[in-house]
């Protein structure tokens, strides 16, 4: 076991030098292993908050510990939270309705179901086992029912079902919070907590603002700025595990881009931390368990620290006016529908908190697997790399800008939505709540039962791409960005950023971060895997979206000029 990567890489200073937060690196392969993983908008709730504390603890003490630990916590957190998880006959169905539950066992009365925490991921196939085994062994793998924590609870998977459920946010289904210290560890604010369906639409109209494909428009040439100044930490001949590349990348689109920061170089290393930190301390049981100790912990001091930085942009943007960020967009945004609102301080210092959380782990991860594939398919980095010199040819000497992106890269566009398609989020979005009982399928939904979706599963289940041994979904067989370009071989069952209400605010900033990096890369760099071999890909175990195991461990063959970049006004950003 290891240290959590974005821990023991940013955290701990001592642990490796940082040369001008160049992660390039020599070292020996073996020498990376295990990493857990934060996610933003779901990281409060049990089904995907959990196994990540799983892996923390298990990356740090002996197995017969880290069980003691780990259950004598899920029991104290259960304690703790007793009236809500067992309101009174919830395991059992709802009598007015005749429909049998779904397949799919609660486990132990008290911890549900021991599998949820002992079959977290496979090297195999990656985080998400668990689902995968419950989904493969119900008669209907569309619906399972399970006790996350001894909460009963049931997945659905495929998008007619999901859609049905989930598009009925706030009637049918609603998110719950698990603990109201973790909240405050969050920001109390966040439009991720807002269950009142008025409240949640004002927040998101209002924080949704700052991310328009217009506003992402603005954001480019920092995207740009921060993409190129990652390619440049790459050298010829060295070993480079794009992970941390990706997280360092996805971490400067954070303070550059969401919050406008201006950080002297001794300052990043600070931001990093303090964002390290502040998650860590999200996944930390400690958290809810004992809340009173949060403001002396390192979590708690990081809290502080960001928002201090929030709070010192927020006067800067009083002062000065407008700039390009995020935060600006939330500070000077007006509801059109009562243009008398707009979002008081403490509901941006949230929202802009659940920014950085939602956005920059989960695009990490999903650059990483596109390095990944890259690295295994490279007829695709000779398409991406053909059709960025074509646009470069077209644009001659201009900025790569948004709208170029969107007409001029249909290959690049179909790349990121089959690496999405086949490694998107393999556990459940943020668990909901049934408010009423309801059938799905032939099988009810008892009121009170734990609702999530599966986009893994939803894609898995496709009827137009599914292969019995699975091989649709694999890196290697299954993956073929050309069948996003044809409308008859387009997949239909797809969601990687969710359905309904709470659909992925961030989804344009999502795609423009993702892109610009994968543009920029092709134009630059030639790279072999270090270690992996079509038939040697392992997955770590742990993760939010699967990650490879070796964190995307590449050797840089050739770089070209960063004159090809055609990023000269937006390196001087
Ligand atoms: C590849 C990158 C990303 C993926 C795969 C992704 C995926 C998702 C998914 C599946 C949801 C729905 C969760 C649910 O319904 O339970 C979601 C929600 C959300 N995402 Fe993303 N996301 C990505 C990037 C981002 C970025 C860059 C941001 C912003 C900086 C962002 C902000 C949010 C927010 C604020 C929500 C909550 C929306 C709400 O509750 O109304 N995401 N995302």
């Amino acid at each position: 076991f290891e240290l959590p990567r974005r821990i023991a890489f940013l955290g701990n200073s001592h642990t490796r030098t940082r040369s001008n937060h160049n992660p390039t690196f020599s070292r020996s392969p073996n020498q990376h292993g295990v990493r857990i993983d934060s996610k933003g908008g779901s990281t409060q709730l049990q089904s995907t908050l959990f196994p990540s504390v799983v892996t923390k603890i298990s990356t740090v003490i002996s197995p017969p510990l880290r069980n003691s630990i780990l259950f004598g916590s899920a029991a104290a957190l259960l304690y703790k939270n007793r009236k809500k998880f067992y309101p009174p006959n919830l395991p059992t169905p709802d009598s007015s309705f005749s429909e049998p539950l779904p397949d799919g066992s609660l486990g132990c009365p008290f911890l549900g179901n021991i599998a949820f925490f002992t079959k977290v991921g496979d090297r195999k196939t990656g985080t998400g086992a668990f689902y995968r085994m419950q989904s493969s062994l119900s008669r209907n793998p569309r619906i399972f029912k399970y006790a996350p924590l001894g909460r009963p609870s049931v997945v659905i998977s495929g998008m007619s079902n999901v859609k049905r459920v989930f598009n009925q946010e706030f009637k049918l289904v609603k998110t719950g919070i698990l603990s109201k210290s973790f909240a405050e560890m969050f920001g109390g604010e966040s439009l991720l907590f807002a269950t009142n369906p008025d409240r949640h639409q004002f927040l998101r109209r209002l924080v949704g603002k700052s991310m328009t494909p217009e506003q992402i428009n603005f954001a480019m040439p920092a995207l740009i700025a921060s993409a190129a100044q990652q390619i440049d930490t790459l050298k010829v001949g060295k070993d480079v595990e794009m992970e941390e590349v990706l997280t360092r990348y996805t971490l400067d689109v954070a303070w550059r881009q969401i919050l406008g920061l201006d950080l002297k170089d001794d300052e990043i290393d600070t931001f990093y931390d303090a964002v390290n930190d502040w998650i860590g301390g999200i996944l930390s049981p400690t958290t809810s368990i004992l809340p009173i100790f949060n403001k002396y912990r390192r979590c708690g001091k990081a809290l502080t620290y960001l928002i201090s930085k929030i709070d010192d942009k927020l006067d800067s943007l009083k002062r000065n006016g407008p700039d390009g960020s995020t935060m600006s967009g939330m500070y000077f945004a007006k509801d059109e529908e009562d243009p008398s609102k707009s979002l008081d301080r403490s509901e941006i210092i949230s929202n802009t908190l659940l920014l950085i959380l939602a956005g920059s782990e989960t695009a990490a991860s999903t650059l990483t697997v596109s390095m990944l594939a890259l690295g295994l398919h490279k007829d695709a980095l000779k398409k991406l790399k053909d059709e960025q010199l074509a646009m470069m040819s077209k644009y001659e000497g201009e900025d790569m800008t948004r709208d170029m992106l969107e007409k001029d890269c249909p290959y690049l566009d179909a790349f990121v939505k089959e690496v999405m398609r086949v490694k998107p989020l393999a556990t459940t979005g943020a668990m909901r709540f049934a408010q009423e009982t309801f059938v799905l399928d032939g099988k009810q939904v008892p009121k009170g039962y734990g609702v999530g979706f599966n986009p893994y599963l939803t894609h898995f289940l496709d009827p137009a791409l599914k292969k019995e041994d699975g091989s649709h979904m694999d890196i290697v067989m299954g993956f073929k960005p050309e069948r996003w370009m044809d409308d008859d071989t387009k997949p239909t069952e797809y969601m990687p950023f969710g359905v309904g209400p709470r659909y992925c605010l961030g989804v344009n900033l999502a795609l423009a971060e993702m892109k610009v990096f994968l543009a920029l890369f092709a134009r630059r760099v030639d790279f072999d895997m270090t270690n992996t071999t079509p038939e040697n890909v392992e997955w770590k175990r742990v993760s939010i979206i699967p990650k490879p195991k070796d964190g995307a461990l590449i050797s840089v063959l050739s770089m070209s000029d960063p004159s090809s970049m055609v990023v000269r006004s937006a390196l001087s950003v």
